[in-house]
């Protein structure tokens, strides 16, 4: 099979990534961004070039805001090419696409991968960030298939899972899985704000876990969210249904009933975690945990990084948790099954201490 001639434009977290996972993969993207700081650090990153021959395909990786317009504007520049984009969301942007350029609407199919982090800019992308993640393509009845099978090809070359829907789909679908999230994760952490220093230096696992995407970037939210007002606004509405519930039965716990209501609540939390597939697509995480002891000391963290590249065994996560008024760091390391046992025998027989 031969390789597509990749452009990609915008280059931050995801275009970075991308050009990243293409790279790997022997491909050299062409970048482009309207950022020459970003651009440059994008190409020193090893995510591409500034020049190269003219693409076969676009992938326009900017805020949403600016999709179609930028979408349109690389429809007009290069007449022959596909041209998708990555925002998170679809249905407004395809309609402005059909709009501004009707005669090219059919070389544009949107696409949304389902990976990325809290943090934006060509410094937080990662070869790795779509690996075994659903990469969404939405077609409509104009699309060309050689425009879904362009991209369809681009995902799996990355390590992605294509998946085929509707645009309006995609809005309601993500609505659940990711913008509600993303505002209940912002939500608690706005609490954190009003809580003395102390209180929060008690922080275990259980806020870092539901926290994480609170760091993420409002400018770009704020415009996903407007995009998708409609479906979000609706499950808000369903949550404040129940956050009335739990709150009514947490004012008063001796009033009968209310254990029942707070227990069912937590019930129906269990049934909709267990609905959640894995990274690699089965029930639940399918990594296993290993857990060292360091000393809360420079480079301590270094040297046990260190041994276990010399051992070659590769991490999928990593997080490290210091216990207040402790001189030891917890290292939470996740790593596939296989790899479990002999980073323990190892790790224990060259002195380290697992938990
Ligand atoms: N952040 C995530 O986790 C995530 C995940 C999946 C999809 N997305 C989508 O990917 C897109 C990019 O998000 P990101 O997190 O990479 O953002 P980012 O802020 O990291 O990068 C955006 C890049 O686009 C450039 N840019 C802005 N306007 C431009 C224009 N008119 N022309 C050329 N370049 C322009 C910026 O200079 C920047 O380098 C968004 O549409 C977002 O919805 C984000
Ligand atoms: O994990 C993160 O930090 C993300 O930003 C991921 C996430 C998501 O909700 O899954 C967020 C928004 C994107 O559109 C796609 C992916």
């Amino acid at each position: 099979m031969t390789s597509p001639a990749v452009k990609i434009v915008g280059v931050g977290l995801l275009g970075t990534s991308l050009g990243l996972a293409l790279s790997r993969q022997g491909i050299g993207a062409t970048l482009e961004d309207q950022s020459p700081a970003n651009l440059r650090l994008a190409v020193d990153y090893g995510a591409g070039s500034i020049s190269g021959s003219e693409p076969d395909i676009v992938v326009v990786c900017v805020p949403p805001d600016v999709t179609a317009s930028v979408v349109t504007q690389q429809l007009r520049q290069h007449p022959k090419a596909i041209v998708t984009d990555v925002a998170s969301v679809k249905g407004q942007i395809s309609k402005a696409v059909s709009a501004l350029s009707p005669a090219d609407h059919s070389r544009y199919i949107g696409s949304h991968p389902m990976a990325g982090r809290e943090k934006g800019g060509p410094s937080a992308g990662r070869a790795d960030l779509f690996y075994a993640r659903p990469w969404i393509i939405t077609p409509d009845s104009e699309t060309k298939p050689e425009a879904l099978d362009a991209v369809r090809d681009l995902a799996l070359r990355v390590g992605a899972l294509p998946v085929e829907m509707s645009a309006s789909e995609h809005d309601e679908a993500v609505a659940l899985v990711s913008h509600l999230p993303q505002l209940v994760s912002s939500l608690l952490a706005a609490r954190l704000v009003f809580g003395e220093e102390g209180q929060l230096s008690l922080a275990g696992q259980g806020l870092r876990d539901t926290s994480r995407i609170a760091a993420s970037d409002p400018n770009l939210w704020v415009q996903i969210l407007e995009q998708n007002s409609v479906a979000v606004a609706g499950l808000l509405k369903q949550l404040g249904s129940d956050l009335a519930h739990l709150s009514a039965a947490m004012e008063d716990v001796a009033k009968p009933g209310a254990l029942a209501e707070i227990h069912k609540l937590l019930t129906a939390g269990n049934s909709g975690v267990s609905r959640i597939p894995g990274k690699h697509g089965g029930k639940g995480s399918s990594y296993q945990i290993v857990t060292a002891v360091i000393e809360d000391a420079p480079g301590a963290l270094a040297a046990l990084l260190t041994f276990i590249g010399e051992i070659g065994v590769n991490l999928e996560d990593i997080n490290l948790e210091h216990s207040p008024g402790a001189p030891i760091g917890l290292v939470e390391m996740q790593v596939v099954p296989e790899v479990a046992a002999l980073l323990s025998e190892k790790l224990q027989a060259n002195g380290w201490r697992l938990v």
